[in-house]
């Protein structure tokens, strides 16, 4: 048995007649970081948001090919859309805590998921804010508004709201981008560490932050996936002349 949790073939994605996505093929090793680098306008988010079916939200949206989960076709028609999300999480650009208190935010997909018990949600919402490393500063404000957190906290929140629900992958796009240095770096060393648990796959405009974390690089252009490999080799070995110009910044 590989050890890929996601295997891509085949994908095509078109919005209306326009196609973003063409003809890609790619892999993703289980407890692995896989940054999707390229250009504005390549595709990367779009890619992203195929590995949960965010893209089925979009009207207009076709999909052609296969997205396996661990084997399975998560476009099968009989897909429960709502289990995959739960088993493949997202973190947005701009952190969305809900305008409710830390613990209902980390609490609420659990409650949703019908867990009533208050004792087993308060140990959910531990667990989850210290996976999220963030109980040290919010223990003693769990029942404040999740929206007076700074904009680095806040993303812990979102974070710590994707782990209550046991995942198993996480997407995240572009996770640091609204954020100040010192908090992308908590982040980055948070990514670190969840990998030991989750696979994770982000989208990043900043070459460096792909270098410090990811194990895997997938290049984009034009949407297509121009090539993937170990983080190292494909910074400063690759393949395809279009991903030296890209990383020695030619172009982009
Ligand atoms: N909802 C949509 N409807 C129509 N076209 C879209 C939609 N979303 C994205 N696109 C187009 O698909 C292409 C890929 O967009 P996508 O957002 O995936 O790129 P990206 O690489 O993530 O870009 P960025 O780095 O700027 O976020 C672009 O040409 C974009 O204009």
């Amino acid at each position: 048995m590989s050890d890929n949790r996601i295997s891509v073939s085949n994908l095509n994605l078109y919005y209306k007649e326009f196609q973003a996505l063409k003809q890609v093929d790619m892999d993703i090793g289980a407890n692995r970081v896989t940054a999707l680098i390229g250009p504005s306008g390549c595709g990367k988010s779009t890619f992203l948001r195929t590995l949960n079916r965010m893209n089925d939200l979009i009207e207009g949206v076709r999909v052609e090919g296969s997205v396996l989960l661990d084997g399975e076709d998560i476009y099968r028609p009989d897909v429960d859309v709502v289990s995959l999300r739960k088993r493949v999480g997202m973190v947005f650009q701009r952190p969305n805590p809900f305008p409710m208190s830390v613990f209902d935010n980390v609490a609420y997909g659990p409650r949703i998921h019908g867990e009533r018990n208050k004792r087993k949600l308060e140990q959910i919402v531990e667990t989850s804010l210290r996976g999220a490393a963030l109980w040290g500063e919010v223990q003693d404000r769990l029942h404040k508004s999740a929206l007076g957190l700074s904009g680095g906290q806040q993303q812990r929140v979102c974070i710590a709201r994707l782990l209550a629900v046991e995942p198993e992958v996480l997407l995240m796009d572009e996770p640091t981008s609204a954020l100040d240095p010192l908090a992308t770096v908590k982040i980055e060393e948070l990514i670190s560490t969840l990998k030991k648990d989750y696979t994770i796959i982000i989208v990043t405009h900043n070459m460096q932050q792909a270098a410090r974390v990811s194990d895997s690089t997938a290049f984009f252009l034009n949407g297509e996936m121009v090539e993937c490999g170990e983080t190292e080799s494909v910074f400063t070995r690759p393949l395809d002349q279009r991903t030296e110009d890209y990383i020695t910044g030619r172009f982009g």
